[in-house]
């Protein structure tokens, strides 16, 4: 239990940091500071810096005494400000317009000003201030008691109010005595008077998560595609309800095993959190259980990965039934495994050594619910699988031709759709707008002819570079109806910076379903955002392929027609 909240019945005498080669009596002597008690106004007393200076002289290390507004001393560690830190998570959250009500006096073994490390984590954990004492190397005891001579000069350092990046002030060395007589409560007070008003002015929507993104750049991966990458998972937040604050970027060859990124970047992250206020950190791939654990530590806000914000968008949408559904069942595969991190140890629950324990049998029951919720849910998909399936041979039967609109997200599929059938399915400028599949019938008149056919059109849900697995087998159900489809229209928005690759994922996911899809037809839609040149490079990489823009209304005629060839096409 944090030894702060318990109060007076309760002294802590933990002592933080490296203590190799530590003597019982220094550790007594260190564990003695957590008795001390300076007056709430004063930064701190020329006695307790004397102490410290002492005891840190007497080590040979330099040493870290954190304390609380009320001057007393909660935290004591062998080492500097960064070796000793306080964890994210343990820190009192208020928020990016206040301070963390905790402030720092260490002593260092070198003369020259605190280092950019010290200096980072003291903004990493928001203290009121930092002091700073270098030491002489020598001292002596009074004849009154106490230490003195200890102390060479002092710096004191603390924050001060930026909204973009980490900033702080540090001051010229002065005397201990010059520190001791500044009054503590009149600087923070009016520190976090700057902070408050900083921070009203530029608080964005409140309601909404305050996001950093963190993208990884690995060698494969050119810098235009992370790019376009990176724009998308800021599309996925904002779609989600959050706002992306600030992107942090790395290059790496792989991924670090415990933090994806490297550990110099995990501070940098850390002060960035700090800096914007942010309350939600998300990465642009996926994370195992263990790095989500962390990353949480280190950092003190959630953390979570692309898939999750694709979830939250789709539990979001879903409308119907079937719909919520799909959804719930993707959610659960997603965190079974992530339960307790030990996915692969799951066999070890047929029991024996090292399965018993009261957080095992808690953790297994858990489990147990979910799974159970689990087959629940995959049992009505599975039904709902079959419902669609007699709908579609109730369609066969009668004989209209099938065909499914497929596409990356926010290509039109459902614009187009409602153009052509005269319908009012859903659109937006969204990613995943469409989560229930939507099926219309058509007719269209031939050219030649001015025979009518007659044929259904499927809108379905948008598909996404890298779809998250557990999404794939939620919707089953409804890519089923891909799958079966007498014929696909391959939708592309041709506005996009990034439809070439927009067409290879969605070629790459189709080829990766059970049952190939029979002849596809390769539409351009939005040319009437589209420049000569784009539109000259499709054309002539794709010579098959239809050019229209279901709003503008350009190239529909042409499109009923190339759909009445497919169908008849897949007819003989
Ligand atoms: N400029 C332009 N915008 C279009 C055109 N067709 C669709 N849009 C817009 O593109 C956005 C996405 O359209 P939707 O029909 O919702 O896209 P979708 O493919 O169904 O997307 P999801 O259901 O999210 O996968 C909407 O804001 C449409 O108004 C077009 O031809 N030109
Ligand atoms: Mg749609």
């Amino acid at each position: 239990m944090d030894p702060r909240k318990r109060g007076k019945e309760f002294i802590n005498n933990h002592i933080y940091g490296d203590l190799k080669g530590l003597k019982p009596s220094q550790l007594k002597q260190l564990q003695r500071l957590y008795h001390q008690r300076l007056p709430g106004d004063r930064l701190t007393t020329p006695e307790f810096a004397q102490r410290l200076a002492a005891i840190s002289t007497d080590l040979g290390k330099p040493l870290s005494a954190y304390l609380n507004r009320r001057g007393q001393v909660i935290r004591v560690g062998v080492g500097s400000p960064r070796q000793t830190q306080i964890p994210p998570l343990e820190l009192p959250r208020y928020g990016a317009s206040r301070l963390s009500g905790i402030r720092c006096i260490a002593t260092q073994l070198k003369r020259n000003p605190p280092g950019t490390s010290t200096l980072t984590a003291m903004a990493i954990q928001r203290l009121d201030a930092l002091i700073c004492l270098t030491l002489t190397g020598s001292g002596f005891q009074r004849r009154g008691g106490g230490e003195t001579g200890y102390v060479h000069t002092a710096y004191l350092a603390h924050l001060v109010p930026n909204s973009k990046e980490a900033a702080w002030t540090l001051s010229e060395d002065m005397t201990l005595e010059a520190i001791a007589q500044q009054d503590f409560l009149d600087l923070v007070e009016a520190l976090e008077g700057e902070f408050e008003r900083e921070f009203v002015g530029q608080s964005v929507d409140s309601d909404g998560d305050r996001v950093l993104l963190v993208g990884l750049r690995t060698q494969n991966v050119s810098e235009a595609d992370f790019q376009e990458h990176l724009a998308e998972v800021v599309r996925l937040v904002d779609t989600a309800g959050g706002v992306v604050l600030q992107t942090i970027q790395q290059g790496r060859s792989r991924p670090h095993p415990q933090t994806v990124i490297g550990s110099g970047k995990v501070d940098e992250l850390a002060l960035a959190v700090q800096t914007v206020g942010a309350n939600l950190v998300v990465f642009d791939r996926d994370l195992s259980p263990a790095q989500v654990r962390n990353l949480e530590k280190r950092l003190g806000v959630r953390v979570v990965d692309r898939t999750e914000v694709i979830l939250d968008i789709f539990a979001q949408r879903a409308q119907s039934r079937a719909g919520k559904l799909q959804v719930e069942l993707a959610q659960l595969e997603y965190s079974l495994p992530r339960l307790t991190g030990q996915g692969q140890n799951m066999s070890r629950l047929g029991g024996g050594i090292g399965t018993r324990g009261p957080g095992e049998t808690q953790l297994e029951t858990e489990r147990r619910a979910i799974s159970q919720r689990l087959s629940r849910l995959q049992r009505e998909v599975t039904n709902l699988q079959a419902h669609r399936a007699r709908m579609r041979q109730q369609r066969q039967a009668q004989e209209v031709p099938s065909i499914a609109l497929v596409g990356y997200t926010n290509a039109g599929k459902s614009t187009l759709l409602n153009v052509l059938a005269n319908s009012d399915i859903y659109t937006a400028d969204q990613l995943f707008a469409t989560l229930d599949p939507t099926t219309r019938r058509l007719s269209i008149q031939e050219d030649v002819t001015h025979v009518v056919h007659n044929l259904v059109l499927t809108d379905t849900v948008g598909f996404i570079h890298e779809l998250p697995p557990a999404l794939v087998d939620a919707f089953r159900a409804t890519l089923e109806e891909v799958t079966e489809a007498d014929a696909l229209l391959h939708l592309v928005d041709l506005s996009h910076g990034a439809w070439q690759n927009q067409i290879h994922s969605v070629m790459g996911i189709l080829s990766e379903m059970p049952i190939t899809p029979g002849p596809i037809l390769l539409v351009f839609n939005k040319i009437d955002q589209v420049d000569g040149d784009t539109l000259e490079l499709a054309k002539e990489e794709y010579p098959q392929a239809t050019f229209i823009s279901a709003t503008a209304g350009f190239g529909l005629a042409t499109l009923r027609q190339r759909l009445l060839q497919l169908v008849d096409y897949t007819k003989h």
